[in-house]
């Protein structure tokens, strides 16, 4: 990929579009192209005709969507299914019809069968029922893995999906109503530590299992595909290895110092039990996360103690 090639990252200020602009940059790409919903809203097809046509990207990474833990995408079903099948079809449409030879598509592991069998291989997809709090996302991020696939096979284009697991780090999102549970637990046994302690609710039954990548790996392998074509239309991004909720909860736990009580709510929902990537075709390609999970957790938590006003500003609410 030529350094000065123009690559439009769209969602460029989420935890994994700045994570990309930030690796990019570092490896010294010089023509990135980004924009706020404010300044261009994705759902809105021709504005994204009129983008296309003014800015000629040559390179797109859709790093652009409606995102949300598992309570977020349980209550509001019909946003998590239509903004992003409105996010993502404005953007492949638009830039097969632009003429653009590359496209990273991001997904995610939920689009997989729920009792798929463990490690979860690409050939799964569409194999089983998917886990109810997040079939409606799952089933727009499928339509966005199929629509780049169909591309790849009626045009030859270098279309791809890579599907991350769950990711965390630096610019998550820490609101306690729509966070995913990693930046979650941090915020809640944070604000516990300086209650003199207090003891901390946390949801489910702990038992559920999940990988978790941090989101500067995740920047990696975007880049990885940037750089490569990739020979297949889906990748699987992680680590390989999970753990249960519980055990991220003691993790946690340790890194900030909090040592209170923990009380699970069951009547929180479990999502999913299992969703551990099979990982060994990127491996093979030559690909892999460096970042352990708790050097993961204690950077991010580091970054959260060092931003927490302003995140406050732009993602907290009250709880
Ligand atoms: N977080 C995870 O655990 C996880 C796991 C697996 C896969 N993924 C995937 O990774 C990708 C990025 O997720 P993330 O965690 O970085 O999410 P994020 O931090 O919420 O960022 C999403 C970005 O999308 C942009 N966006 C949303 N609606 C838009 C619209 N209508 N028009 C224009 N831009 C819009 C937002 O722009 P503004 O900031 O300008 O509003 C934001 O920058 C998504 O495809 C997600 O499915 C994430
Ligand atoms: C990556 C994303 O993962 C999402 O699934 P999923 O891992 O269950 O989403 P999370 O919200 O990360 O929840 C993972 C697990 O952590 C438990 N959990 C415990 N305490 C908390 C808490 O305070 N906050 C949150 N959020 N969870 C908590 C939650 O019940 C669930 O079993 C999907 O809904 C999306 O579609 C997407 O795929």
């Amino acid at each position: 990929m030529n350094k000065a090639s123009k690559i439009y990252i769209a969602g460029h200020r989420g935890m994994v579009g700045s994570a990309v602009w930030r690796a990019l940059t570092k490896k010294g790409y010089s023509n990135l192209v980004g924009r706020t919903s404010k300044e261009l809203d994705l759902k809105n097809q021709q504005q994204v005709i009129d983008f296309f046509e003014k800015e000629k990207p040559e390179v797109v990474i859709d790093a652009a969507a409606k995102v949300g833990g598992i309570l977020a995408n349980n209550d509001f079903p019909y946003q998590f299914l239509m903004e992003n099948m409105q996010i993502q079809n404005n953007l492949i449409d638009s830039s097969l019809k632009a003429g653009i030879e590359k496209f990273i598509f991001l997904g995610s592991s939920c689009i997989y069968p729920k009792f798929a069998p463990q490690p979860l291989k690409e050939e799964y997809l569409l194999t089983d029922p998917l886990e109810p709090t997040n079939e409606w996302y799952a089933i727009a991020k499928i339509t966005g893995v199929k629509s780049c696939q169909a591309i790849r096979n009626q045009f030859n284009k270098d279309y791809v999906s890579l599907m991350p697991t769950n990711l965390y780090g630096y610019f998550d999102n820490f609101d306690l109503k729509s966070s995913h549970v990693l930046p979650a637990m941090l915020r809640k046994f944070h604000e516990a530590k300086l209650n003199d302690n207090a003891s901390v609710n946390l949801w489910g039954s702990g038992t559920p299992m999940r990988e978790f990548l941090f989101v500067d790996d995740m920047a990696e392998a975007v880049v990885y595909a940037l750089e490569n074509k990739l020979p297949e239309y889906l990748y699987n991004i992680g680590t390989g290895k999970d753990i249960t909720i519980k055990e991220l909860a003691e993790t946690i736990q340790e890194v900030v110092g909090h040592k209170g009580l923990i009380n699970w709510d069951s009547t929180k929902p479990d999502g999913t039990p299992r969703k551990l990537m099979d990982v060994s075709k990127m491996k093979e390609l030559g690909w892999q996360y460096s970042t352990e999970l708790e050097d993961g957790i204690e950077k991010t938590y580091k970054w959260f103690l060092k931003n927490i006003d302003s995140i406050k500003e732009v993602k907290l609410e009250a709880n």
